[in-house]
C-alpha cells in the first residue's frame, strides 16, 4: 500500500483533471435571489475564504470564519448534474481566490452549465462565465479600524482596483454590477465607480444591504426611487422574501 493513502491531501491537488479540490462552505439548489437572473433555479457552489472583510458580510463562515469542506472538482460537477437545474451560481466568500476555480468554472462550462460567478472583482483572473455579477465594494464596507486594524487596512486596500474589474468585465460572456447600497450618502460612490468602469446603467443593479424583510421594506421608500431616478435598476433580495435569511437558500 502507497505510503500517500496515509498522508495529507494537498488543498489543491495535482493528479489530473477533476481532482483539484476546493474549500466548500456549502453547496445547495435554491433560485436566484439577486439581480438580473432573479427567480431562476440554480445550483450554488459557496467557496469558504474572503480576501475582504465587510463589516456587513452574510456569509460570515465563508469569510471572517472560513470553513468547510475540501471538495473536488469532479464532485462538485456531478452535484450540480445531480440537482437537475441548468445554472450554477458560483459565490464565497470570494470564489476567485482558490488556484482551482479556472478549472471548475471551465469544467461547469464544458458540462453545459449557465455559469454565474458572484465576486466582488478584487482578484486579477479572468475567467470565462455567462454572467459576471461583479459587486464592488464601497468605502463604507470597510470594518471598523479600531475593533478590527489588520483587516480594516486590507480591506481598504483591496476592495477597488478598478483595471481589475474591467479585465473581468472584458473576459465575461455578460455581465452585471451590483452594489450594496445602506445610505443615500453612498450614491455619489456609485456613480463614481460606473462612469469609472464605463458600464450602461441598465447593467447597474442597486440592492439595499440588509439581512430581513423590515431593511429591505425600509429601502424600498428610499432607495428604490434614488435608484431609479439615477436609470439603475433596483433589485431586491428575493431569498430572504422566499426563505428568511437561512444558510443553504
Ligand atoms: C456573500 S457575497 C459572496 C461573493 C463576493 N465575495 C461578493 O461580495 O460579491 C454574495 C453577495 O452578497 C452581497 N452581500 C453580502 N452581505 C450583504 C448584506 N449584508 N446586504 C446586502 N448584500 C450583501 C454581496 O455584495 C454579494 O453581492
Ligand atoms: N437564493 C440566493 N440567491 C443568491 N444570489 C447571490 C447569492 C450569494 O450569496 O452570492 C445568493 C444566495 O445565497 N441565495
Ligand atoms: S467580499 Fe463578499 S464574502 Fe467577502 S466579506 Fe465582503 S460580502 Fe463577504
Ligand atoms: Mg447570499
Amino acid at each position: 500500500m502507497g505510503k500517500s493513502q496515509f498522508s495529507h491531501a494537498p488543498a489543491e491537488s495535482t493528479r489530473g483533471p477533476g481532482h483539484a479540490q476546493l474549500l466548500v462552505s456549502e453547496t445547495f439548489t435554491s433560485r436566484q435571489g439577486e439581480g438580473r437572473l432573479t427567480g431562476t433555479d440554480s445550483f450554488f457552489i459557496r467557496t469558504s475564504g474572503c480576501n475582504l472583510r465587510c463589516w456587513f458580510c452574510d456569509t460570515p463562515y465563508a469569510s471572517w470564519d472560513p470553513s468547510g469542506d475540501r471538495q473536488t472538482i469532479q464532485s462538485l460537477v456531478e452535484a450540480a448534474r445531480q440537482s437537475g437545474v441548468a445554472h450554477v451560481v458560483l459565490t464565497g466568500g470570494e470564489p476567485l481566490l482558490p488556484a482551482a476555480v479556472t478549472e471548475l468554472s471551465d469544467a461547469l462550462m464544458q458540462a453545459g452549465f449557465h455559469l454565474t460567478i458572484e465576486t466582488a472583482g478584487t482578484i486579477d483572473k479572468p475567467i470565462p462565465c455567462d454572467l459576471l455579477s461583479l459587486s464592488p465594494k464601497l468605502a463604507d464596507s470597510t470594518p471598523d479600524p479600531q475593533q478590527h486594524p489588520r483587516w480594516s487596512r486590507l480591506h481598504e486596500q483591496r476592495r477597488m482596483p478598478l483595471d481589475t474589474m474591467r479585465n473581468l468585465i472584458d473576459a465575461a460572456i455578460g455581465f452585471q454590477l451590483k452594489f450594496v447600497v445602506g445610505d443615500a450618502a453612498q450614491f455619489g460612490e456609485v456613480q463614481d465607480v460606473s462612469r469609472a468602469l464605463d458600464v450602461d446603467n441598465e447593467d447597474v443593479f442597486i440592492m439595499p444591504q440588509g439581512v430581513t424583510n423590515a431593511e429591505m421594506d425600509a429601502a424600498q421608500r428610499w432607495l428604490r426611487p434614488l435608484a431609479e431616478s439615477a436609470g439603475y435598476q433596483y433589485c431586491d433580495r428575493m431569498q430572504i422574501r422566499w426563505f428568511g435569511n437561512r444558510r443553504g437558500t
